[in-house]
């Protein structure tokens, strides 16, 4: 008997497949490449259908999606960013804050549109399903939302940049949000002139990726898989060619 996964008639093409992978690994936080066209309508309703998409804990659908093309509110959190840079410019000494200074990393002005996403957290009442136990499933459900449009942006050929070195309450206030209504994502969005084959922070030299297989356990944390475990000799094999292309 054939199993039902290979003969399944909704199965991605090679292609279809190659495609979502290389979303993913193509999609990077933008600051620095930005170019001022606008985004078309019809793309932007893709994306933020892309986001509406996202899965949610009791199907509760806690998002909201702030289009922000204002200059003036767009200064205005500017400035907040500014603020709290500074701030977290002093928890580094000596060339590590010189290093930090020297990153750039917003693009609220330089990207022709910002999207805060935020996260209702009184969205379906008091109770909804699957939420009980953990109340904070609003908000991982939202930042899949943020996934979501991240990654079909990258598909259309659009960058984003997620700023959160941001005061939330002063962002809320700016933006004029309900009690009940958290701003958890402030995003830049725009097309680019390239995408960065490595994420910002590592062709800086700040920080590089982990090698996945230190980060595989196996039914517990003190467990590693073993070095002869398919999964262990499928990660070494692949870990050289991966390292290859992000240095
Ligand atoms: C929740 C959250 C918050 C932030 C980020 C990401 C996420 C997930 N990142 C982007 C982050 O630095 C980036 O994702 C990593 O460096 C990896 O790079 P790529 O996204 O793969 O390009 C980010 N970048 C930045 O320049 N300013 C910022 O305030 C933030 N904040």
């Amino acid at each position: 008997m054939t199993r039902s996964h290979h003969s399944f008639s909704e199965d991605f093409s090679e292609e279809e497949r190659r495609g979502l992978y290389r979303a993913i690994y193509e999609r990077r936080d933008v600051r620095s490449q930005f170019l001022p066209d606008p985004i078309p309508s019809d793309v932007l309703g893709r994306l933020l259908e892309a986001a509406h998409h996202a899965p949610s804990v009791g199907f509760m659908q806690p998002w909201d999606f702030l289009v922000i093309d204002s200059i003036e509110v767009r200064r205005r959190v500017l400035e907040n960013f500014e603020h709290e840079n500074t701030r977290a410019a002093d928890n580094y000494d000596g060339e590590r804050r010189s290093s930090y200074l020297a990153l750039k990393l917003q693009g609220i002005l330089d990207s022709p549109l910002n999207i805060c996403i935020t996260c209702d957290r009184s969205r379906g009442g008091p109770t909804v399903l699957g939420r009980n136990t953990i109340v904070e499933t609003d908000l991982f459900s939202t930042c899949l939302a943020v996934q979501n449009l991240w990654l079909a942006a990258r598909a259309e050929g659009i960058g984003v940049g997620w700023v959160s070195i941001l005061d939330q309450q002063r962002l809320a206030q700016v933006l004029e949000l309900p009690e009940s209504v958290y701003p958890l994502a402030y995003l830049c969005v725009g097309y680019v002139s390239e995408f960065l084959e490595q994420p910002e922070l590592e062709a800086r030299g700040w920080r590089s990726r982990l090698p996945l297989q230190q980060l595989v356990h196996h039914n517990g944390w003190q467990q590693t898989l073993d070095a002869e475990h398919p999964l262990a000799e499928w990660l070494s094999e692949r870990s050289s060619g991966i390292s290859s292309r992000d240095t």
